[in-house]
């Protein structure tokens, strides 16, 4: 069966001249978990973000279901954002509006714009919204405003807003950076759980090679835009980790 996701020669070079990928090639099959690390700078977001095209590549392919991403049209995009759940950092919810609501942001991909701006959601996709929240330890938070929630509760929102669009393939950039270690793991425990149990390929940035250790099928380290090391945790070796992490 051809890969989930297929990067080829993935380039990218911003408007200001700064070279932000230089050439990257992997594959990801169905059911991988796999992690990116490398430096502040390596390349790792750029990376995420070429995939579901919220940064247009400067050359080379992603083939994303065999359909190539980075020649997508409008409509592609569309179907490819829906089929591509991306967790962020900053979580970015919508602060002033519910839990609930921000889980179902998730299904407008799948609506006609005007029913999306409405926020006429089924009973079927607000019952769906509902059951993922449970599933997140997440079901007393339902009605509150999501900037009434700790940190760690708006990244599990976070999450159950990529899982409502029934995601193939997740994409997780740094989920765990501004959360202290407890969190994170509670964090990273729902995101690989769920991953492996629904079967949903995920790519995740982390800082912490230790996390990615722990939780990766496979890991990528990125150095200077390349690809330095593409493995099996338990190969990923100190000498290893240095070159990745040299500056
Ligand atoms: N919009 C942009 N315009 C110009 N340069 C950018 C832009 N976004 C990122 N860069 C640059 O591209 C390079 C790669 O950045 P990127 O954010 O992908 O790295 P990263 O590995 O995710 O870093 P971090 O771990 O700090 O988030 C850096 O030199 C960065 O300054």
């Amino acid at each position: 069966m051809a890969a989930l996701l297929e990067i080829r020669n993935l380039k990218k070079v911003y408007n200001d001249g700064t070279t932000a990928l230089q050439g990257v090639d992997f594959k990801v099959d169905r059911g991988e978990f796999v992690v990116v690390i490398g430096s502040s700078g390596a390349g790792k977001s750029t990376l995420l973000r070429c995939i579901n095209r919220l940064v247009q590549p400067s050359e080379g392919s992603v083939m994303f279901n065999n359909m190539d991403a980075t020649k997508a049209s409008h409509s592609q995009v569309r179907k490819l954002r829906r089929e591509v759940g991306m967790i962020f950092q900053g979580f970015n919810l919508i602060e002033r509006v519910s839990v609930l609501t921000n889980v179902l942001h998730g299904r407008l991909g799948y609506m006609n714009q005007l029913m999306g701006t409405l926020g006429m959601f089924s009973k079927h996709d607000i019952e769906e919204a509902k059951k993922i929240l449970h599933r997140l330890g997440l079901h007393q938070q339902i009605y509150k405003r999501a900037d009434e929630l700790s940190g760690g509760q708006q990244q599990r929102v976070g999450i159950a807003r990529a899982l409502s669009q029934q995601p193939q393939l997740i994409l997780a950039d740094e989920p765990i950076a501004s959360l202290d270690p407890v969190t994170s793991e509670t964090i990273m425990n729902h995101l690989h759980t769920i991953c492996q149990e629904d079967g949903i390929t995920c790519v995740v940035n982390l800082h912490q090679v230790e996390v990615a250790k722990k939780y990766a099928t496979r890991i990528i380290g990125i150095h200077k835009g390349t690809v330095a090391f593409d493995g099996k945790p338990d190969e990923l070796s100190d000498e290893v980790i240095q070159h990745i992490y040299q500056k």
